[in-house]
């Protein structure tokens, strides 16, 4: 039998499960002293797995877990000061804890699709219960951080034994998202 594929460790033992009313909670980041506290109102959108090298990971997680918020449901609570963005010509701004390494958010601020919302990994959360990941994204980018492509396979068919249909960009409804936002800037699409 083949070993068994390990993707991130909230992944490898079945999907953590939702709770219907889940109305948020604090992201805590992984400092033993002065954890940087980050309050988040309401559950989570769009939850996935992502492959790309630019998303934070626990140690040893081949993928991330991130999902989106609106920016205006977001509050730093304690030790901000310990914040930086990590890449700030990138469309996500992530806020990495400058102790731990950890992302705790990052907003999309520039014209775009997603502009108003904040990529935040849930796993942080102190409480369970938020909306679990749907799908994989950016799979193929997993050997861009140096998984061997010929596992590639066997990732995938994990994947979607575990209900995350993997793709190598983001999923088709956000895709379409895209499409539809760009489709009507340019005024192909009338809204
Ligand atoms: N293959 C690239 C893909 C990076 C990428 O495009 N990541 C996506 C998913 S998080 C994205 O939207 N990035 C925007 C950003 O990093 O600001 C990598 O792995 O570094
Ligand atoms: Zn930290
Ligand atoms: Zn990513």
């Amino acid at each position: 039998m083949a070993a068994t594929v390990s993707l991130h460790p909230l992944l490898d033992q079945g999907l953590p499960k939702g709770r219907a009313g889940f109305s948020g909670s604090i992201l805590v980041c992984a400092c033993a002293d002065k954890p940087v506290k980050v309050k988040v109102e309401g559950d989570v959108a769009h939850n996935h797995a992502c492959g790309c090298t630019k998303c934070w990971k626990p140690s040893g997680a081949t993928f991330s877990v991130v999902a989106v918020v609106p920016h205006d449901k977001i509050t730093v609570l304690e030790n901000g000061d310990k914040l930086e963005i990590v890449d700030k010509s990138a469309l996500i701004q992530r806020h990495a804890c400058t102790g731990c390494g950890v992302h705790m958010y990052g907003p999309v601020e520039r014209e775009h699709p997603f502009q108003g919302l904040d990529f935040i990994h849930p796993e942080r959360f102190e409480d369970d219960g938020w909306a679990p990941p749907g799908f994989a994204a950016f799979v193929s980018s997993i050997i861009e951080s140096g998984t061997n492509p010929d596992d590639m396979p066997a990732i995938r068919a994990r994947l979607s034994e575990l209900g995350l249909t993997p793709s190598d960009c983001l999923n088709s409804a956000l895709m379409d998202y895209i499409a539809t936002w760009t489709a009507k800037k340019s005024g192909v699409l009338k809204s």
